[in-house]
């Protein structure tokens, strides 16, 4: 496959959703595969523990360190059957065999915060872990150690608190996958979509051209494809400059037209 993901969760259903729709379908092509293991696999005990009171005192619950190691060490040695079964990997697509690192993506509230850019950096990786926390995270030493096995990436998907890093890694996973060439139907709608080119998108009509009295736009119904495009990026203009004025600070090169735009 182009890319191989690996989840480590103790909630492994919650991922299930990422076998749905365009994800699936890519994972039925082989462009992707997506392993999900259960941090309880990796725990021996008569209860599964995976979590203990933190030192130094302090509310919640931390998430022990060995289970962590045992689950990801499971994964670096194949375990999610990126060899097993597979044909013999070629040098490039076996990130052991050419010892390039996986990389480890670990949501957590106090991570770098995920974007658009960082999503097509992920997309041409060959293989991403991501290690899904909860309570209130995992043993430092823990990401101390994963980080001379993996390229460890610490993630925000936001400045709002989340329970665990389940819904971040399905956020950033989704972003990811539909950027892998082919997991996603139409490619062109990849190019106009919008934070591509750091403007918001413009607005979009279809069938019937009068719904319950509303029209659509006239321009658009004028075949005058220089004009529909003009009226297009006017439209996502006015509309970053509303919602999103940070968006366009960064931008450095608006036409004379785009400043027209804007007035
Ligand atoms: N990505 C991301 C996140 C998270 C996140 C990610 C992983 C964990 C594992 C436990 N918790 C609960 C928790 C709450 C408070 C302080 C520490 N930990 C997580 C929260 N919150 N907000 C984001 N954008």
């Amino acid at each position: 496959p182009q890319m191989s993901i690996d989840v480590v969760s103790i909630f492994p259903e919650y991922l299930a959703g990422l076998q749905l729709s365009l994800i699936g379908k890519a994972v039925d092509r082989g462009q992707l595969s997506l392993n999900v293991h259960d941090l309880r696999d990796f725990t021996f005990d008569r209860h599964n523990t995976v979590d203990d009171s933190p030192y130094g005192g302090g509310a919640g619950m931390v998430m022990k360190a060995e289970p962590w190691a045992l689950a990801l060490e499971h994964i670096l040695g194949g375990g999610s059957g990126a060899e097993e079964g597979d044909s013999l990997p070629s040098a490039g697509t076996d990130d052991a065999a050419v010892g390039s690192k996986p990389t480890l993506i670990v949501p957590s509230p106090a991570g770098q915060v995920f974007d658009q850019r960082i999503a097509e950096d992920l997309a041409g990786r060959d293989h991403l872990v991501f290690a899904c926390g909860r309570y209130e995270g995992i043993d430092q030493r823990v990401i101390d150690w994963a980080g001379e096995h993996f390229e460890l990436l610490p993630m925000s998907i936001g400045d709002y608190v989340l329970n665990g890093g389940e819904v971040a890694s399905m956020v950033m996973i989704e972003a990811v996958s539909r950027l892998i060439p082919g997991v996603i139907g139409n490619p062109e709608s990849l190019t106009e979509e919008s934070h591509e080119d750091g403007l918001l998108e413009y607005p979009i009509y279809t069938k019937p051209a009068n719904w319950r009295g509303r029209e659509v736009p006239e321009i658009l119904l004028s075949g005058n494809h220089a004009a529909i495009a003009r009226w297009r990026r006017d439209r996502r203009l006015e509309r970053t400059a509303e919602v999103r004025p940070d968006l366009l600070e960064k931008l450095d090169d608006l036409s004379k037209d785009d400043r027209a735009a804007l007035e």
